[in-house]
């Protein structure tokens, strides 16, 4: 599989359209899991619900080649369910900026940001960033973050990559997560483009 395809598949237009209406449910889902009160009628109805969807899903499984989770370009994230929604407003090589809204399935607690959901973010544009830059794909070798200030959830947040440095294969890259004027967040990212033998999109090791 090339990069490209890894993370873009070939897919109709309304088939693109289907998938983003699904990861939108599910997100909403997650973010109302994630705000329920104790209510053992609820929790036990959305047990069996959430069973019955286990036995349509896993006899379908596909390989990585073959998956529709994160290879959608056209959406934000290309569709990658895990992933808080970032929506890209501009792009270059030297700089990626756009804007994400965390739900309350990524509060740690006290009604602001996981720190790990905040690094999950800077892994993603700050690599978005070194793959553009690169031309090619690229890995994470390691990932920085400075927490400044709490990232409140549930509200519309800046999120900016750009280029630090190059040192041949290495990329080193820096970013922001921004509440209006208070930086949230800083990240700083080293990434390495691979090299043909390494493979391509051949992420990790049978
Ligand atoms: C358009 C949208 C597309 C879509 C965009 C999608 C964006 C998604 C982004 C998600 C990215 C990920 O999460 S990737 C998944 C998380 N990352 C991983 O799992 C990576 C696991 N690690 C590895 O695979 C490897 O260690 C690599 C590839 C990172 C490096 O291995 P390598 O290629 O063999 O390189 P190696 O010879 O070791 O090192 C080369 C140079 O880098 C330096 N170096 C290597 N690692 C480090 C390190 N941690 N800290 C400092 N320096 C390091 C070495 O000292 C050396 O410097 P010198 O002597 O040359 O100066």
């Amino acid at each position: 599989m090339s990069w490209e395809e890894m993370f873009k598949g070939d897919f109709a237009a309304e088939d693109v359209r289907a998938y983003g209406t699904l990861v939108e449910n599910l997100h909403a889902v997650q973010n109302a899991l994630a705000a329920m009160p104790m209510d053992r009628e609820a929790i036990d109805g959305l047990a069996a619900d959430l069973a019955s969807w286990r036995d349509r899903l896993e006899p379908a499984v596909t390989d990585e080649q073959h998956q529709v989770n994160g290879r959608v370009a056209e959406l934000p994230v290309r569709g990658h369910a895990m992933l808080p929604e970032l929506r890209v407003s501009s792009r270059t090589k030297d700089r990626v900026e756009g804007t994400v809204r965390f739900g309350r399935w990524f509060m740690g607690g006290g009604m602001a940001v996981h720190g790990g959901a905040v690094s999950l973010l800077f892994d993603e544009v700050l690599g978005i960033l070194a793959s553009l830059a690169a031309g090619g794909i690229t890995r994470t070798a390691y990932l920085h973050t400075d927490y400044r200030a709490l990232t409140p959830i549930d509200t519309d947040l800046e999120a900016v990559a750009w280029i630090d440095r190059v040192e041949g294969r290495k990329w080193f890259v820096r970013g922001e997560i921004r509440h209006g004027d208070v930086v949230c967040a800083e990240g700083e990212g080293l990434f390495l483009r691979l090299l043909p033998e390494q493979g391509l999109g051949r992420r990790t090791e049978d």
